[in-house]
């Protein structure tokens, strides 16, 4: 009897046999300006092997914004990347991403979920998630700019050993990969940071995240301007350092300020 009434007053979708359930994360305060949170434990141990079934076989060769508006491969971004289709599961982590941010902000906001995919030497060089280049990225018609980041760890192990491949390379953890925001100036004293965060790194190299799978970072992109303007908060420079061994799987959910078209957003 409790245990139903459990599952009735928590939010509880069906569809085949996955329900929706939100692990009860925990959330850390980074910084308030920019606003910068770590959130412990927001991808599930199922959510993350589901995530990369996905993703299995789709990845490609990441692409970046370039200037003159068409996506570019380039050597910034040496990852592969993909998105994901909205199943259920998707939905849900969807969901999560909605609720964290006040609940009221329609899904259409949501860029389609990208998984980004790092072996041996790949990084994401220094960047913003938000468009530098707003006149051909970020129009209201293209709604608008990124407001927020979430990065999520889906995974940071040895690289998934192919059938034939027996060699030690294959078999080192990882090492490496971490999420450097160089500009973050808040010296996080307290050792129990030091579990999230490389407590051996220089002082003035910022915040460094290490990856630890399941956790995230949540972060806004934007500071107001007068009116309904915004702008870019330089601040947010961050980095995929480069991974030494083994592999790195992350998750961006990006919220733009306004709904995207349905021919970016999907169903
Ligand atoms: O890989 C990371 O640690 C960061 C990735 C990132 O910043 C991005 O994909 O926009
Ligand atoms: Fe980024």
């Amino acid at each position: 009897q409790g245990h139903s009434q459990a599952l009735m007053s928590s939010e509880v979708h069906r569809s085949g046999d996955y329900s929706c359930v939100h692990p009860p994360y925990k959330v850390h305060l980074v910084s308030r300006s920019p606003l910068v949170m770590y959130l412990e434990g927001f991808l599930t141990a199922e959510e993350r092997g589901h995530l990369q079934e996905l993703a299995n076989g789709q990845f490609q060769q990441s692409a970046v914004a370039g200037a003159a508006g068409a996506a570019a491969v380039h050597s910034v971004r040496t990852s592969q990347s993909t998105t994901v289709p909205r199943d259920a599961l998707v939905r849900c982590i969807e969901d999560r991403a909605i609720a964290l941010q006040g609940f009221n902000m329609p899904a259409s906001h949501l860029e389609p979920i990208q998984l980004v995919r790092y072996g041996p030497a790949q990084h994401y060089h220094y960047h913003t998630d938000w468009f530098t280049d707003a006149a051909a990225h970020a129009t209201a018609a293209q709604g608008g700019n990124r407001a927020s980041s979430i990065f999520a760890y889906v995974r940071a192990a040895a690289a998934a050993a192919a059938a034939s491949d027996t060699s030690k390379a294959n078999a080192s953890s990882l090492t490496g990969g971490g999420t450097n925001f160089p500009l973050l100036d808040v010296p996080l004293r307290d050792e129990r940071w030091c579990r999230f965060v490389d407590c051996d790194d220089e002082y003035e190299h910022g915040v460094t995240f290490r990856p630890v799978e399941g956790n995230a970072i949540y972060w806004e992109n934007l500071l107001p301007l007068e009116g309904r303007r915004t702008r870019g908060d330089q601040r947010t420079l961050h980095a995929g350092l480069p991974v030494v061994s083994g592999e790195k799987i992350g998750m961006n959910i990006w919220t733009r300020e306004a709904p995207l078209p349905p021919s970016v957003r999907g169903e």
